[in-house]
């Protein structure tokens, strides 16, 4: 479904991203962790085709659709006009919704509970909300390809555990293949069967979670201790920050 193959990406005449290669079948879930700024964004918008990378190949197999991080709408649309959105590829230029369309956004509303949200403006829900109507609008494209950035971020417990079993189920039932950025190590473990580890610019690690997804490689990424815990029967293990705030020293 993906296949990249040295890419490298500039931004502001800036190399962000240099020599970069990944492949991904189809059906899979890709992870993509790293510390802020080291490119995960980027890369991302490489995928969806909306950066240009300077050199290298990359070939995507299929329709893409995508959940940007969080961000407000310059008009007053309403949660539904925002997710209709979402069908324009099927409409064809000048084309209007129809039932159809209505039912299917419909459909996907009550899939993630957001269904009372329909006629709010988009830009008075919570970031919360917006990243559900912004999911919703994603799914209602239909797409072979699922590409989203950072989905779980202003999400609570509850919700992150709604999308990250509605991810699973569209892989499981509509053979979905998706790609997800997230600072929390614990949505690869639960859902990912691939992470890419982005180190920095130019390095990285990229395989199957359970070889690539360990507590000495999440220690090089975020240059911090993590440590792994152990949950029994109860649940999946996770990984988990050792802080040191006691040791930071601030000049001031
Ligand atoms: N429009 C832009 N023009 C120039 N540089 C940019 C632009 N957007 C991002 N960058 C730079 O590219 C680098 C990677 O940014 P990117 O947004 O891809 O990081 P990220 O890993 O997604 O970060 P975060 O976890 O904070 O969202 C950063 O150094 C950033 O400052």
């Amino acid at each position: 479904m993906i296949e990249a193959r040295n890419l490298t990406v500039e931004r502001g005449g800036r190399i962000i991203l240099r020599d970069y290669s990944l492949s991904l079948e189809r059906g899979r879930i890709l992870s993509v962790l790293g510390a802020n700024g080291v490119g995960k964004t980027t890369l991302i918008n490489t995928l969806i085709g909306v950066l240009k990378p300077k050199s290298g190949r990359l070939s995507i197999g299929g329709q893409v659709g995508f959940v940007p991080q969080l961000f407000d709408v310059p008009f007053a649309y309403s949660a539904l006009d925002i997710a209709l959105m979402g069908r324009a590829r099927h409409l064809g230029l000048f084309g209007a919704p129809g039932k159809r369309d209505y039912e299917i956004v419909r459909h996907y509303f009550q899939m993630l509970g957001i269904e009372d949200f329909e006629s709010r403006a988009f830009n008075s829900l919570s970031g919360g909300q917006r990243q559900l109507v912004m999911i919703a609008q994603a799914l209602t494209s239909e797409c072979d390809l699922l590409v989203l950035d950072e989905p779980c971020a202003a999400l609570d417990y509850k919700n992150q555990d709604k999308v990250l079993g509605l991810l699973e189920h569209l892989r499981d039932t509509h053979g979905m293949t998706i790609v997800f950025s997230t600072h929390m190590p614990q949505h690869a473990v639960e859902i990912a069967s691939d992470v890419l580890l982005m180190t920095s610019g130019s390095k990285y690690v990229c395989g199957q979670t359970e070889e690539a997804l360990t507590a000495a490689n999440l220690t090089v990424l975020y240059d911090l201790p993590i440590a792994r815990a152990d949950f029994g029967g109860l649940a999946k293990h996770t990984y988990a920050p050792v802080f040191r705030h006691d040791g930071v020293r601030f000049d001031v």
